[in-house]
């Protein structure tokens, strides 16, 4: 008996396998990442001698197309693909969303699995919740457990390649964070980090004036190790938010 979590992000796939009954923070017995051009080999591929699971969830913010070609890559294990659809409440959060269902299932899922890791280590504050995939997004949850909402902004990724495409004098190589940039290189490196660290600052300073207190932050995605060292408020790099969100929604928390 295992469980498998399925997080479908813009560039990745990434998967993990449960022991049945695993609590959120659970080690993943086995697990792995594929860029999503690669879904269609699955198969025959990393989950090819995986035990078949006996039951599955997933994120997936990705087409829907892409959801069904995971789905196919699955055909052979008799087990019900299923993937979460944000609501108005799950794992002990309420969704301030104004459309709950548009808020992007990984947001949503990352959010429970932060709710979950605070409860885990006995914290009853305020959460912010960091995640560096293609897009970056933070979030803001009260103490109370309710999803404030939060902010979505480029990835490294996205934003060189933007300014690339916009202008005839940026195409060089990626270079270092520095306080005071002295070439493009470096130049470009620091202002994608620290527009991105800024915006964490400033939705950490709304959610500490609102709530009265620090709130705990949690990082997660590919590219969490690129933003945290310079990043300014403490913090935690957490691989698996998103699998432990799935966990909780799966076993509760
Ligand atoms: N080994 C890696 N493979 C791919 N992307 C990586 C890797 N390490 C870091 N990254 C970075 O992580 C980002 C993808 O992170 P990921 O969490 O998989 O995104 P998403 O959930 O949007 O698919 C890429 O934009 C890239 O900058
Ligand atoms: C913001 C996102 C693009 C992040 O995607 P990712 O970087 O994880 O691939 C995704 O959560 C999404 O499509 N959200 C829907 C819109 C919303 O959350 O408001
Ligand atoms: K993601």
């Amino acid at each position: 008996m295992s469980f498998l979590a399925v997080d479908i992000g813009n560039t990745r796939l990434k998967w993990a396998l449960y022991a049945d009954g695993a609590r959120p923070g659970a080690s993943p017995e086995r697990q792995g990442a594929v860029f999503i051009e690669n879904i269609d080999r699955l198969a025959d591929g990393d989950w090819q001698h995986l035990p078949a699971p006996s039951a599955m969830l997933g994120s997936n913010v990705a087409s829907d197309a892409v959801r069904r070609r995971v789905e196919e890559q699955m055909d052979r294990w008799d087990v019900a693909p299923r993937w979460v659809v944000p609501g108005s409440e799950a794992g002990g959060v309420t969704n301030g969303y104004d459309h709950p269902t548009r808020l992007g299932a990984d947001r949503w899922v990352a959010v429970i699995g932060a709710r979950a890791h605070a409860r885990q280590r006995g914290f009853d504050g305020p959460v912010l919740v960091v995640m560096v995939g293609t897009a970056v997004t933070v979030e803001a949850l009260s103490a109370s457990g309710h999803y404030l909402g939060g902010l979505i902004l480029p990835g490294h990724g996205i934003m060189l390649r933007a300014l690339e495409s916009g202008t005839a004098g940026l195409r060089v190589p990626t270079g270092e964070v520095r306080n005071f940039p002295t070439n493009t290189s470096d130049a470009l490196t620091s202002g994608g980090t620290y527009a991105i660290t800024g915006a964490i600052e400033r939705l950490f300073r709304h959610l500490q004036t609102r709530e009265g207190r620090a709130p705990l932050v949690l990082m997660t995605g590919g590219a969490g190790w690129k933003v945290s060292p310079a990043l300014d408020v403490p913090h935690e790099l957490i691989e698996g938010l998103i699998f432990d969100g799935l966990l909780a929604l799966q076993h509760g928390a």
